[in-house]
């Protein structure tokens, strides 16, 4: 196995995103209407809850990104979180093209932003700000509208890849005592 030495500075695109890839999120797709009721979207794992009051989201589409274009008109933006069924979902929005939405069905939320049916939640935003993020934006967005949450496991992206969400779900406190009874790591710590 490579390596990539602890602690070196000279790494290369393929190395950071090896690195970031071993951090495992879910996966959303952001969607939004254009003026002529045309859906649009794209899978988004840059997604995270921000603040509580006021109820703040925010995601990072890359400046290239058609679909931002499409959600920085509109202003606003619905995101839906994809259970682990819709991995199909998560490919067809992840790739470029022109008709993301021949294949999945959905429904107008309250503001008519597209709902795809079968995630597991949605929020229905308004765009608040817009900052840079590199070769990303980082939009925040104000939480509207919530949708229903069905009991469904979520999608998981990890190293690149979809994870299983088939294990049995482990509470922090009964992954801190499996970490203590096979911790190998010697007793400095005690
Ligand atoms: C699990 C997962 C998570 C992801 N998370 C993120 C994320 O957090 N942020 C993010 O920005 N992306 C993310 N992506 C990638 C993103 O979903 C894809 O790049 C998607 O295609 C973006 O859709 P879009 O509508 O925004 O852009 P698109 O319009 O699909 O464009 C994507 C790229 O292709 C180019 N392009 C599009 N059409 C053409 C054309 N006809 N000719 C030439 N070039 C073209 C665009 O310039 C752009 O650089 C993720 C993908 C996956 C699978
Ligand atoms: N934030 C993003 O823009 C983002 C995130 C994940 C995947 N993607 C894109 O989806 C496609 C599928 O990804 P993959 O299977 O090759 O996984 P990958 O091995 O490229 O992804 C590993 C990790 O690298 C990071 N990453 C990858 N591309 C990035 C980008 N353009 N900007 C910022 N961070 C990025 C993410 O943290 C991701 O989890 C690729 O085209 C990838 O660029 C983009």
């Amino acid at each position: 196995m490579t390596r990539t030495p602890y602690g070196s500075a000279d790494f290369d695109t393929r190395q950071f995103r090896t690195a970031m890839g071993q951090f495992c999120t879910g996966v959303t797709v952001i969607t939004t209407i254009d003026d002529g009721g045309a859906p649009a979207g794209f899978a988004c794992q840059s997604f995270a809850a921000l603040s509580l009051d006021p109820p703040l989201v925010l995601f990072c589409p890359k400046k290239t990104s058609r679909s931002w274009k499409v959600i920085e008109h509109s202003g606003k933006f619905c995101v839906n979180v994809l259970s682990n069924r819709q991995q199909d979902v998560s490919a067809a929005f992840g790739a470029p093209g022109d008709d993301k939405f021949r294949h999945v069905t959905w429904d107008p939320s309250p503001a008519g932003l597209p709902v795809i049916r079968h995630a597991l939640t949605w929020v229905e935003c308004d765009v608040e700000r817009v900052t840079d993020g590199g070769d990303h934006h980082i939009v925040i967005g104000r939480a509207l509208t919530l949708g229903e949450v069905l009991q469904d496991k979520p999608l998981l992206f990890y190293r690149g890849g979809y994870l299983s969400t088939e294990h049995p779900r482990v509470t922090p406190a009964q992954a801190e005592l499996e970490n203590f009874l096979t911790w190998t790591g010697g007793d400095t710590w005690l």
